[in-house]
């Protein structure tokens, strides 16, 4: 495909009116079906944080009884109840670990499962405008936040609220004067969380964008890393990783200063009411206006809710990570499908390929510019093989991918053996029609899934057959032959070993319709020749167009058409086209030489 150039595609920016609740609250759909495992965890953490609001109790117990009154008899009761206290506590705070851990990897696994799906069913143009790492990261570092959002910070957030309310009601009760100098503060502390709360949803918003472009550019250097090793290029990648790891590294600073103030603000304003509180509570005991052993409890509850109190920082902090998490999980997950036609498939008729006043512009082309495609007009009879041939960028590449529909044409109709494939289920079309793309792609299995991904109901004869019109026999001479993983992208094979695996693809299903691009470009010309033999017999049985860059591929057209400015400019056999259009002639002879080519032709053409 030629080089496009359209501004770099950037993620979807976040709306300014999000509210982080709203945002969590989208993930009941997954939640929903371990909500029983959640409150049955959350309900052993409550039990957990009221055996630590106990323990002062009793300690006030011990210092007003047995200490008071010096008997040491009265004392180890109270203490065995303070170690099986401290017993359940841990055991209670273990269970709820337990009692999460499989259900959340469970939903972690399913919200994982429907991305990815979805991923599939999104169309082409989709994954044109986001970048692969913006995916990457959302269907890994950010899953992996939001199973850590529903197994601590959730569960925490509730619990240490109704810990904090109990808390607070039993400091009352104690003594209501120092309970209120200790929950004073909790006034302004809910003002700056709110404000907090803001600021830091928009950085961890920025980050997570942040770390999906630095994936971005990860992954293209590894890709790439023939490319950039040969023209000697790591370091000005290196570079341009560098700037994108330095704007992460900013954000994330940025993100722990807030955090850093916010932790300052909660930490130092409790401790402030409780030396307060100190201080008024020894006079209240200097005055006989309340026990020791009260004191003592309500100091040690004001101690027990520290951690409820300075846990808020980043609970908060966690659950603005998780909701833009979520946000940009949803992202995808609301992006519209391409609309599937449910109408019953009729059977093809003897109609071919038929393309009616077809237009077509990328969604992202330049407001200015003209259509890609501005009316094509073309018929491909039943059985026929069509060339199409036009300059680089003339938009052949294009005018094959509507044929799968991978994408929608802006205007005009497609009919394939008569029925309009906008009017087909997408399985159905894309059984009658089978691809191979210029770049052939291949996946990391083996040889046999790669082939069969064409037609995976195909038998092993169909394979062979298949493998021998692509003159693929070198499989065999592979380690484990047809069992051998090719590596990712296929990258232990060779340029046109992919090729021809990626044809072998296409014609393993016998498909009604084919649709090739510049199938031969990577094979030396003794493979070409022995190819074109085997495609030949393939062609016979199928309507095909062919987009065809050099006349040996033309030549195994019947007819050839000519695509410039967005037209169909001239339709006929591949002589009469050198006769009569001279833009052909110019494509032409700009590949071989007109004469190589009219030499090649009645050579081959003696031979049939
Ligand atoms: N995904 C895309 N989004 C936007 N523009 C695109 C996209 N793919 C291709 N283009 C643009 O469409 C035009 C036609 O591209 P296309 O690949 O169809 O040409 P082609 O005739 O097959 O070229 P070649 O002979 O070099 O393979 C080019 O200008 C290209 O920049």
């Amino acid at each position: 495909m030629a080089e496009n150039d359209a501004p770099p595609p950037q993620p979807p920016t976040p709306e300014p009116t999000r509210s982080t609740v709203r945002s969590l609250l989208r993930l009941w759909t997954y939640a929903r079906p371990i909500r029983w495992y959640m409150t049955a965890a959350i309900i052993a953490a409550l039990l957990a944080s009221g055996a630590v609001l106990v323990v002062p109790l009793v300690l006030g117990r011990i210092v007003d009884g047995p200490i008071g009154h010096h008997d040491s008899a009265a004392l180890w009761p109270l203490v065995g109840l303070l170690l099986l206290l401290g017993l359940a506590e841990a055991g209670l705070f273990g269970l709820r670990r337990v009692l999460v851990a499989r259900p959340l990897a469970r939903v972690e696994a399913a919200m994982r499962r429907d991305l990815y799906a979805k991923l599939q069913r999104l169309p082409v143009a989709f994954h044109d405008r986001w970048p692969s790492g913006q995916l990457l990261s959302r269907a890994t570092s950010d899953m992996y936040t939001l199973r850590l959002f529903l197994a601590f910070p959730l569960v925490f957030l509730i619990v240490n609220s109704l810990m904090f309310l109990g808390g607070s009601v039993l400091m009352l009760a104690l003594d209501w004067r120092l309970g209120l100098i200790t929950l004073v503060p909790a006034i302004p502390l809910v003002l700056i969380c709110t404000r907090f709360e803001t600021g830091y949803s928009a950085a961890a918003r920025t980050a997570q964008d942040q770390n999906g472009d630095l994936a971005t550019v990860l992954e293209e250097s590894v890709l790439g890393i023939r490319i950039l090793k040969s023209f000697g290029r790591q370091r000005t990648m290196a570079r341009h990783f560098r700037e994108q790891a330095d704007l992460l590294r900013t954000t994330e600073i940025r993100k722990s200063f807030m955090l850093a103030d916010l932790w300052a603000v909660i930490v130092g304003l409790p401790e402030l009411a409780l030396g307060a509180a100190l201080a008024t509570g020894a006079v209240l005991v200097a005055h006989d206006e309340l026990s020791v052993g009260t004191l003592v409890a309500f100091l040690s509850t004001a101690l027990a809710l520290r951690w409820p109190v300075e846990s808020l920082g980043w609970l908060l902090a966690y659950s603005n990570e998780a909701s833009t998490a979520a946000d940009r999980f949803f992202d995808v997950m609301d992006t519209p499908e391409e609309p599937e036609p449910t109408a019953a498939a009729h059977r093809t008729d003897g109609d071919g390929i038929r393309l009616r006043d077809v237009r077509f512009r990328y969604p992202d082309a330049p407001a200015d510019s003209p259509d890609l495609l501005r009316g094509i007009d073309l018929h491909i009879r039943r059985g026929e093989t069509m060339a199409l041939v036009g300059a680089t960028g003339s938009g052949k590449t294009t005018l094959t991918a509507l044929l799968p529909r991978l994408y929608d044409t802006t205007g005009g109709t497609i009919t394939l053996g008569g029925q309009d494939i906008a009017r087909l289920p997408l399985s159905r079309l894309r059984e009658l029609v089978a691809v191979a793309f210029e770049d052939p792609t291949l996946f990391s299995a083996t040889v046999r899934e790669n082939v069969l991904m064409g037609a995976p109901e195909a038998g092993p004869a169909a394979l062979e057959r298949a493998l021998a019109t692509a003159q693929a026999g070198f499989v065999h001479q592979l380690p484990q032959g047809l069992d051998t993983e090719v590596g990712e992208q296929g990258q232990s094979l060779s340029g046109g070993q992919r090729q021809r695996l990626a044809l072998a693809r296409a014609v393993v299903g016998d498909p009604e319709f084919l649709v090739l691009d510049d199938p031969l470009s990577a094979l030396d010309v003794h493979t070409e020749a022995l190819v074109e033999q085997a495609l030949r017999e393939v062609l016979a049985g199928t309507t095909a167009l062919v987009v065809a860059h050099r006349p040996s591929t033309v030549l195994l057209a019947d007819r050839v058409a000519v695509l410039a400015e967005g037209r169909i400019l001239a339709v006929g056999t591949h002589q009469e086209l050198l006769d009569g259009c001279p833009a052909y002639r110019e494509l032409m002879s700009g590949e071989s030489g007109l004469d190589d080519l009219e030499k090649n032709v009645l050579e081959r053409s003696s031979a049939r």
